[in-house]
Formats: structure tokens, C-alpha cells, sequence
């Protein structure tokens, strides 16, 4: 099993192959490279109009992963709809992420709001265990959220770590949401609960991150990765990510 947290997210790929109707950028093609690289699997988030990961992208990854990677990760990330859950199905992630995200949605803003009515999660958790599959719940960074994670079932959490991502620019308010943070995953950790980051983690501010919370479990990274790896190629990029984690 691979020891890195790195989990390289390619709905950033498939959004450019979406340009034109030809088969690249290659999303396994490229998938293959971050692992053979080092990473330690692959995250898609595939969104219900299918503007970046498609559904046949979904499969072809858990193929590539069960025939050439059978020791790397596929997690797979999305809002718990029967279509959704028919490809959890089909495609028997490692890993599954619950994002609580409307179909419009342009990206992942927030964590589930646990007040709400939840019974479709909790049956969605149900048949993620029935195929054996690990559950992690998007949080806001919020220390109140782990607990409602680990009632309902979950093994890990995944904090969203967008509002920390956002303040690259200001060290001060970088300082503040960071210790959000770190203080929820503490209280995760103490739950017994895996943790994972994600969303707008960069080079630059992973390494404060994990000085603060070492025992992060994995960290699935697209849009940072993707604009890295414009620059110095997929698999430097693993490898630039992974230093910073301290990995290397
Ligand atoms: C749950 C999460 O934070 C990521 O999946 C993020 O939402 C990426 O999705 P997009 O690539 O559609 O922005
Ligand atoms: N779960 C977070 C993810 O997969 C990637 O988020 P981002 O790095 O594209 O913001």
C-alpha cells in the first residue's frame, strides 16, 4: 500500500479533453503517470452534467486502477443521487466522498449541514459498507461536525479546506482559518475518525497545514495540482507535492 497522502484529483484533465471531441488530454493516460510518479491514487468528483469526469471516465479509471495500479486508491466524490450511487456501484471505489452539493453547483463550498434531514446519507453510507467501500463525509471546518460524521457511520471526514486555500494572500486570516482547521481535525482524529483535507491545497500551504495536523490522512488535490503541473509537468508535480508533505 502506498505510504503518500497524495491523491491527484483529474476533473481538471477531463475538462480540457471536454474542449474538443478527441480522446486528449488522456485522464488515464495522465492518471497513470501521477501514480507511477508516486501518488497514491486518483480522486474524481464527477459532476451531474458531466462537464468535466464522465461516467465512462469513472470506469476506465477503476479499470486502470484494478489491472495496472492494483495497490494505489480510487476515491470517488459526489452528492449521493441513485445515478450517483449506481456508479459507486458499478465502479467499487476504495474510497467514497459524500459532497452535500446542489447539481448546479460549480464547485465544493461547504460541508454537510448535519442538522438537515439526512436519511438519504444514512442509506447511502449503508450500501457504501455493503460493497465494502471506506466512507468519508465533506466537513466544514468546523469542530462540532466530527462527531455527526462518526454518529452517522462514517470512517473518515474529508475537511474542506477552500476558505484556508482562499487566503493565500493574507497570512493573518490564513493564520485563523487554518487553526479551524486543524482544531476539527483534532476532534476527528479523538473520534477515531480517518482525516483527509482538500480543496484548494497548494506547494505553498500544505507544509504549515500539516506541521500543525501530521496525521492527515490524505490530502485529493486537482485545481493547485493541475495549474503546478502546467508549469512543470505531471509527474515533477507529484513529486514538487509530495516534498511538499513531506514525503520526500
Ligand atoms: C469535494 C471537493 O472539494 C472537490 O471535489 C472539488 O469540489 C473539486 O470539484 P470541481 O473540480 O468540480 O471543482
Ligand atoms: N476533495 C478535494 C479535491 O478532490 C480537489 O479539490 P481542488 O484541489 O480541485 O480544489
Amino acid at each position: 500500500m502506498s505510504t503518500s497522502r497524495l491523491s491527484v484529483n483529474v476533473n481538471a484533465i477531463a475538462m480540457l479533453r471536454n474542449r474538443r471531441d478527441l480522446p486528449w488530454p488522456s485522464v488515464c493516460g495522465l492518471a497513470a503517470i501521477a501514480m507511477e510518479a508516486g501518488a497514491k491514487g486518483i480522486t474524481v468528483h464527477p459532476r451531474p452534467d458531466e462537464r468535466h469526469i464522465r461516467k465512462t471516465d469513472v470506469l476506465d479509471l477503476a479499470e486502470l486502477i484494478e489491472d495496472r495500479f492494483p495497490n494505489k486508491e480510487l476515491c470517488l466524490e459526489g452528492y449521493p443521487t441513485e445515478d450517483f450511487m449506481k456508479l459507486v456501484e458499478q465502479a467499487r471505489p476504495d474510497q467514497v466522498l459524500f459532497v452535500p452539493d446542489d447539481p448546479d453547483q460549480t464547485t465544493s463550498d461547504h460541508g454537510w449541514q448535519f442538522d438537515k434531514d439526512l436519511s438519504s446519507l444514512t442509506t447511502a453510507i449503508a450500501a457504501a459498507h455493503e460493497w465494502n467501500i471506506t466512507v468519508s463525509l465533506f466537513c466544514d471546518p468546523d469542530p462540532a461536525a466530527p462527531a455527526r460524521a462518526a454518529a452517522l457511520g462514517a470512517e473518515r471526514i474529508e475537511i474542506y479546506t477552500g476558505p484556508y486555500g482562499a487566503c493565500h494572500d493574507n497570512a493573518d486570516l490564513a493564520e485563523k482559518e487554518l487553526a479551524k482547521v486543524v482544531e476539527t481535525a483534532e476532534v476527528a482524529r479523538t473520534a477515531g475518525l480517518g482525516v483527509n483535507a482538500g480543496h484548494d491545497l497548494t506547494v505553498e500551504n500544505i507544509p504549515a497545514l500539516l506541521a500543525k495536523a501530521p496525521f492527515i490522512r490524505e490530502m485529493s488535490i486537482g485545481h493547485g495540482f493541475t495549474a503546478d503541473a502546467l508549469i512543470h509537468g505531471f509527474a515533477d508535480s507529484v513529486k514538487r507535492f509530495r516534498a511538499s508533505m513531506g514525503e520526500l
